[in-house]
């Protein structure tokens, strides 16, 4: 078989604790970013193309990753987003009928360095124990400290602005442009599923750079607006937070999801912090406190948003409640068609239990319309 010969490689973490592995296929390099994990047994390619984990690199904790190949479709924009791969056991041949590449030429077309072969289990558990935090990932096993030298000038994630590496650099739109409604998406990393759930309902969508002003949104006269998933720190987003301030304002609907909820938070003068390790996963349970009941989701978040300013704002109420941990998962305003989500109603990957909020801001949209 080819790759039986295949190069050492290392995981160093900012911490200084080495884990040891191979490089996948014949790639040689370094990368850098923030160690996180995903639990999710499937949809690798969805996650490794999700602008969300811009600047991350990835351990998958599902033993087996590329087994079932990818396939072109099954991508959340146009390149993979993650800093680079760590895993167990690496598929190098795949068995799908409807999958047109494998895992490594996917990886290879986006010049991607991975690590197999890896002490997954330990890793993980050593990075729940001590919080998320910068790495390195490696073939240059032999020059541990020049690697030392270099990651410790790795920014940390914390305070980091990343929605501008990934958002359009131009407008643009999607869906029929005689649709009945109207959104204006402000993009911060968005994902193609989300788009692709706003279409299927009927809208035909606008979608603006990360830096746009309400100004610029409002000239196309939404009936709705949408804030996105995305990349990073919500603190330094502060055009995103003003836009936001102003579509709460505008007294139109409005829709975060992720990053998008995060912003509304802070629009709302709520705090976000750094969780000590993020929620990433396709299996997560949520209490959606309006209706009793629960939901398994699809979440990607290392930052959260602060429970107690959230229950004690006058304005706001919490919908929605992460079952592991009590942090919030879902808010609305008291008084304004606002609300938003932590998590990611659009799956891909992941379940649809939470879908119905698609639904939920639809109605609101054609409420507010025929008022
Ligand atoms: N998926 C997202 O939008 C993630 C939001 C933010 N970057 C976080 O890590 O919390």
């Amino acid at each position: 078989m080819k790759y039986q010969t295949r190069k050492k490689a290392l995981i160093l973490l900012a911490d200084g604790t080495i884990f040891h592995g191979k490089s996948v296929g014949d790639k040689e390099g370094t990368a850098f970013g923030e160690v996180c994990f995903n639990t999710g047994t499937t949809g690798y390619q969805e996650i490794f193309t999700d602008p969300s984990y811009f600047g991350q690199l990835m351990v998958t904790t599902n033993a087996h990753i590329g087994n079932y190949g990818t396939a072109k479709e099954e991508v959340e924009s146009e390149s993979i987003k993650i800093a680079g791969l760590i895993c167990r056991n690496f598929s190098y041949e795949y068995s799908r009928a409807t999958a047109d590449k494998s895992l490594l030429e996917f990886l290879e077309a986006n010049d991607l360095l991975a690590i197999s072969d890896v002490d997954t289990r330990a890793l993980v558990s050593y990075i729940r124990d001590n919080g998320a935090m910068n790495a390195v990932i490696s073939t240059e096993v032999d020059n541990i400290s020049e690697l030392k030298k270099q990651l410790a000038e790795v920014p940390s994630m914390e305070g980091l602005e990343l929605a501008s590496k990934v958002s359009t650099k131009e407008v643009y739109t999607v869906g029929d442009e005689n649709a009945d409604l109207k959104i204006a998406a402000l993009d911060i990393g968005i994902k193609k599923n989300i788009l692709r759930n706003l279409v299927k309902r009927g809208a035909f969508v606008k979608v603006f750079p990360y830096d746009a002003s309400f100004a610029d949104m409002a000239a196309f006269d939404p009936d709705g607006y949408f804030i996105s998933n995305g990349p990073g720190d919500p603190e330094p987003l502060t055009a995103a937070i003003e836009t936001a301030k102003q579509m709460i304002a505008s007294g139109r609907p409005l829709f975060g999801i992720c990053l998008g909820h995060q912003i509304i938070a802070l629009a709302n003068g709520v705090s976000t912090y750094k969780m000590h390790n993020g929620h990433r996963g396709i299996n997560h349970p949520v209490l959606n406190l309006l209706s009793g009941k629960g939901e398994i989701t699809s979440q990607n978040h290392g930052f959260a948003i602060n429970r107690e300013e959230t229950e004690a704002h006058q304005d706001l109420e919490i919908t929605h409640v992460h079952l592991n941990d009590k942090t919030v998962a879902g808010m609305r305003m008291k008084d304004a068609p606002v609300f938003s989500v932590q998590y990611h109603p659009e799956a891909s990957p992941g379940p649809h239990d939470a879908e119905y909020l698609f639904d939920q801001f639809f109605d609101s949209i054609k409420k507010a319309v025929l008022i």
